[in-house]
């Protein structure tokens, strides 16, 4: 590591804007020594006392106060970092905040990089790679749920999951090294049996896990549910029903969606990505065609669609909606919709189909109790479990599974010490990779560029 990687650096930890109060952390071997040129206060700064905050002064280069602060001050290693560490808490006015890091900056900080902080606490050992990891699952956790999940991780739950798959593969490492490095006098012949079963009990662990982290995943990123249909349909009047405010534009105009449209809601404690999308049809224009390949995309990555037309109307768009109704990977809802314009009695039921008014808000709760079967089916677990909550954990957690199955396949048919005992290496420093033991500057780059600035 290069000595400028550990520079003193600065940021605001509260988001910008106007608040109560707004807190500025620093932190690096210069802190102090930085923080004692903006600060006026009435007691030795090289006394003070480890985490025992003190009000103090800011002050710029002309000694003009700026604000009333306070101070807490860390002595590396018992920081957040592991370094020295200061918080400044000033009140929340983004003319103080700036100006602070201005003058900070003038006395030798540097401004920090996306998740810097976070790093360091990681280089200098305060938390392993998948706590801080745990860290950004815990700030954008949108629902209870996920929260609950993150912050299970974040106590180390995930972490010590982990260690005992190594600990177990370890233990077959350490019977296969023993009739590799002894003769077969002295040791008992290799139980490839009961070798196999081992491997075989932890893969379908690792498979539940990856199912359920599937599963969290979704949840995470927000379960995608599609308005889909003909023109005119009434896809925006029912996305502005679901979210109870004029969100998208309606008209009785066909084609009046171009480019779809986004919301994130919560609905019994799911987070959802609802759009709304150009409606389906044969002879659009120029600028409405861009909007249906748009839709078109958006279906390859969407969980569920709501595919929405008018009662009593021919079925249009055949290819899209047999493709929908047949795609495994998509839930489906057949929404029959404008139902206020006829007769209760004379309307012909079919099973499969919700019959709603969007504009009228009838049958709307009915709709939206199916719309939960759907995403509780796609997001439910049978327990509370320790999961993995992100891509880069999933992806190392998959090639684990494969790693180890294609082990069991050669215990099958090739079962040497040498050969197996170096494919359960291989699967250990997989695991290596996710808990951060084993890991590159440029890996850790890519995990905490997900951070945001000051954390
Ligand atoms: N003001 C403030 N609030 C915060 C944080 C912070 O950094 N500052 N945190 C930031 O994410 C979270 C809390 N996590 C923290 C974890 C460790 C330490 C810390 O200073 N640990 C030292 C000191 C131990 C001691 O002396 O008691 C250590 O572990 O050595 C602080 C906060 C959330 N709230
Ligand atoms: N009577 C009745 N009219 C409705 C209902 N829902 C929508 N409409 C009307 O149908 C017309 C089209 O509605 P939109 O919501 O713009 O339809 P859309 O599916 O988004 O249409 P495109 O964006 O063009 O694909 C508007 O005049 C709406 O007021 C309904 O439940 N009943
Ligand atoms: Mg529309």
């Amino acid at each position: 590591m290069k000595a400028n990687n550990f520079d003193t650096i600065c940021a605001p930890a509260t988001v910008r804007g106007e608040s109560a109060i707004a807190v500025i952390r620093i932190s690096g071997s210069e802190t102090f020594s930085i923080v004692s040129k903006i600060i006026k206060i009435n007691k030795d700064f090289s006394q003070l006392e480890h985490k025992k905050a003190e009000v103090a002064y800011l002050i710029d280069n002309n000694q003009t106060v700026i604000d009333k602060v306070l101070l807490t001050p860390f002595y590396g290693p018992n920081s957040f970092t592991g370094e020295d560490l200061i918080e400044i808490s000033t009140h929340g006015s983004p003319t103080v905040v700036d100006k602070t890091i201005e003058l900070l900056i003038e006395n030798g900080c540097r401004l920090a990089k996306e998740g810097e902080f976070t790093k360091r606490a990681f280089i200098h050992g305060k938390m392993n790679l998948v706590e801080a990891e745990s860290i950004i699952d815990v700030i954008e956790s949108k629902t209870d749920k996920i929260l609950s999940y993150a912050t299970k991780n974040l106590m180390g739950d995930l972490n010590k999951k982990l260690s005992i798959y190594s600990k177990n593969l370890m233990n077959l490492l350490e019977k296969l090294n023993l009739a590799i490095d002894f003769d077969e006098e002295f040791v008992e012949e290799t139980n490839w049996r009961k070798i196999k079963q081992s491997i075989e009990d932890t893969i379908k662990k690792i498979e539940k896990d990856i199912q359920n982290s599937k599963k969290m995943m979704k949840e995470k990123r927000g379960v995608i549910v599609l308005l889909l249909g003909p023109t005119n349909s009434g896809k925006s009047t029912l996305m502005n029903t679901i979210l109870d405010e004029e969100r998208a534009i309606v008209s009785e105009i066909a084609g009046t969606t171009r480019d779809y449209i986004s919301e994130e809601l919560v609905i019994k404690g799911h987070h959802v990505r609802l759009y709304d999308t150009a409606g389906l049809r044969e002879n659009a224009d120029q600028l409405e065609k861009l909007g249906i390949k748009k839709t078109r995309e958006l279906i390859d990555m969407a969980d569920i669609a709501i595919y929405l037309r008018e009662y009593n109307t021919k079925l249009t768009n055949k290819k899209v909606y047999s493709h929908l109704k047949n795609d495994s990977s998509i839930e489906f809802l057949e929404v029959i919709n404008k139902i206020d314009l006829y007769n209760k009695n004379k309307i012909q039921y079919k099973n499969d189909r919700i019959y709603i008014s969007a504009k009228d808000k009838i049958n709307i709760d009915e709709l939206m109790n199916r719309l939960l079967n759907k995403i509780e089916k796609l997001t439910s677990m049978k327990k509370i479990d320790t999961i993995v909550l992100n891509q880069r954990q999933l992806d190392y957690l998959i090639r684990l599974k494969n790693s180890l199955k294609e082990t069991v396949k050669n215990i099958q048919q090739t079962p040497f010490e040498e050969l197996i005992s170096e494919q359960i290496q291989e699967a250990i420093e997989i695991l290596e990779i996710i808990q951060g033991r084993k890991i590159t500057e440029e890996m850790l780059n890519n995990i905490f560029d997900r951070f945001c600035i000051g954390k």
